[in-house]
């Protein structure tokens, strides 16, 4: 089993990461809360309220933790690949696989990579969703979690270790779907712009990577704010009784636009995002082919 392909998915997740926190860190608010009146009303709140430190809360443990995921995506696709076509990376470019395979490929790599994703998902999440400034005004109370650790043994403890699984079935109805496409979407892009056996350019790379993110991310935008519900219910006591319940419960109080909230946030994030975990993941394979 290539180790390289989960070693650059590693790399590459976390360039792509940090550059995306920022604009995740906005429309996991806009999903979970009532407050904002949009996109730039939660970026001046955000901003006003707890500096430019408040658009990276909750990124220093997806930092390892996401990217250890993306490496499990790429490397659990590559390894797909390499059993149902016998070809490696480098030989794909030659003997390119047929879409089949790749969303085959693409949402195997996405239901696995969702068992590793969801517990640091949760914690994401729920570090996201404190709003107290980090200088808290004298006897204001103090975020129900201190950071990422404490939030993990306190899910733990009052949730018992499933817990830590909460909005895992949502994450895996997005995800394995959405993952087959973002890998088509890459591939016939790329296939689209570049000649017959021809790696493709650093431009096409970027592109195609950056249109793959958009279009996985606006089909996985109704199952992400559902996701993002069920995972902060646990802590206010709001519990659904499941995906099924919570999308219709939201659709009844809120309308049916509920399931697109984020949807341009997750578009404006998911292209730099993936162009550039694209773009990394093909030049660390390239030097090391
Ligand atoms: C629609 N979904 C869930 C995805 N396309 N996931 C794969 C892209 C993951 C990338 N690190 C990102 O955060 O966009």
């Amino acid at each position: 089993m290539p180790v390289e392909e989960f070693v650059a998915g590693w790399i590459s997740g976390a360039l792509g990461l940090v550059l995306g926190h920022p604009f995740d860190t906005v429309k996991v608010r806009l999903q979970t809360q009532t407050t904002y009146r949009g996109i730039i009303d939660c970026m001046v709140k955000t901003y006003r309220h707890e500096s430019l430190l408040g658009f990276f809360k909750g990124m220093s443990f997806p930092i390892a933790s996401i990217a250890m995921v993306n490496s499990v995506l790429f490397g659990v696709y590559s390894n797909t690949l390499l059993a149902l076509t016998a070809t490696s990376h480098q030989e794909r470019r030659a003997q390119p696989p047929s879409y089949i395979h790749v969303f085959t490929a693409g949402c195997t790599g996405g239901f696995v990579q969702v068992y590793c994703l969801a517990p640091f998902d949760l914690i994401k999440v729920r570090l996201q969703n404190q709003t107290e400034p980090r200088a808290r005004p004298p006897g204001s109370p103090p975020p129900r979690y201190r950071g990422p650790v404490h939030c993990a043994v306190s899910i733990f403890q009052e949730e018992g270790p499933r817990g830590l699984f909460r909005g895992a079935w949502a994450l895996t109805l997005r995800d394995t779907p959405t993952l087959g496409i973002y890998f088509v979407t890459y591939e016939w892009l790329c296939r689209q712009s570049t000649r017959d056996g021809q790696d493709p350019s650093p431009a096409t790379v970027l592109v195609a990577g950056g249109f793959a993110g958009i279009a996985s991310w606006a089909v996985a935008t109704p199952l992400d704010v559902i996701k993002s519900r069920l995972q902060m219910a646990g802590l206010k006591r709001r519990a659904y009784r499941g995906v099924l319940d919570c999308m219709v419960s939201s659709a009844r109080q809120e309308g049916l636009g509920v399931f697109f909230r984020g949807l341009t946030i997750n578009s404006a994030r998911a292209f730099p995002v993936n162009a550039v975990t694209f773009l990394s993941y093909e030049y660390l394979l390239r030097s090391w082919g």
